[in-house]
């Protein structure tokens, strides 16, 4: 019908593919509701009024995943102090609910495959603590610069080295590892 049409100027091939596949294109066209989500860095829990006054709006808690909080899709935390002081993460929550069922615990060794630019990466460590320690691989050596430069930004390289690898390949055990290592292998 002539009001299910996309307003965005999708290919021809594209609408073609779509209708062959009985695809709706106007999941193309929806504005996005879906929610952002932050995670506090451990330590900063007392930042969320500092934050929700700076991004001017209220934070909502995910009641299911510790330290995350959702925020409305148009609001922008990256000019915010308490972003650029690493004291919160833009992490979805899906990603945050992948490391909760990792059930990392203080001392283990974890294997991060695809792992720029590193918001699990960042989760995991700060689960471990002060023991254990997470090894990167990624097949993208500018894309695991910028994982890099977040294990800077938020104090966590002590415990963490990266490989530019292939993840397919990939078999270096850390130092001192027994057989309780976890990996993450993620896309
Ligand atoms: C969606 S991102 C991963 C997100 C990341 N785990 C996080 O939580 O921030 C996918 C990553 O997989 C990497 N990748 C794809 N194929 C790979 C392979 N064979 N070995 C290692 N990394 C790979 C890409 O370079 C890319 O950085």
């Amino acid at each position: 019908m002539e009001e299910d049409a996309p307003t965005l100027p999708l290919p021809e091939p594209f609408l073609q593919f779509l209708e062959a596949n009985d695809l709706d294109p106007s999941i193309y066209t929806a504005i996005d509701s879906t929610p952002r989500f932050i995670r506090l860095k451990p330590g900063f829990d007392a930042c969320v009024e500092e934050v929700e006054k700076e991004v001017k709006c209220k934070l909502e808690k995910v009641q299911w995943l510790q330290g995350f909080y959702s925020l409305p899709p148009h609001v922008q935390i990256a000019g915010s102090r308490a972003y650029q002081e690493g004291k919160i993460y833009g992490i979805d929550a899906s990603s945050g609910a992948a490391v909760m069922a990792l059930n990392v615990s203080p001392g283990d060794h974890v294997l991060d495959l695809c792992a720029a630019p590193g918001a699990k990466l960042c989760m995991i460590l700060d689960l471990l603590g002060d023991l254990g320690s997470v090894t990167g691989v990624d097949v993208a050596r500018h894309r695991l610069a910028a994982c890099r430069t977040m294990l800077q930004k938020y104090a966590l390289g002590d415990r963490c080295r990266l490989f530019v690898a292939d993840g397919t390949t990939f078999s270096v055990i850390p130092v001192g590892s027994r057989s309780d290592c976890k990996s993450l292998s993620n896309s």
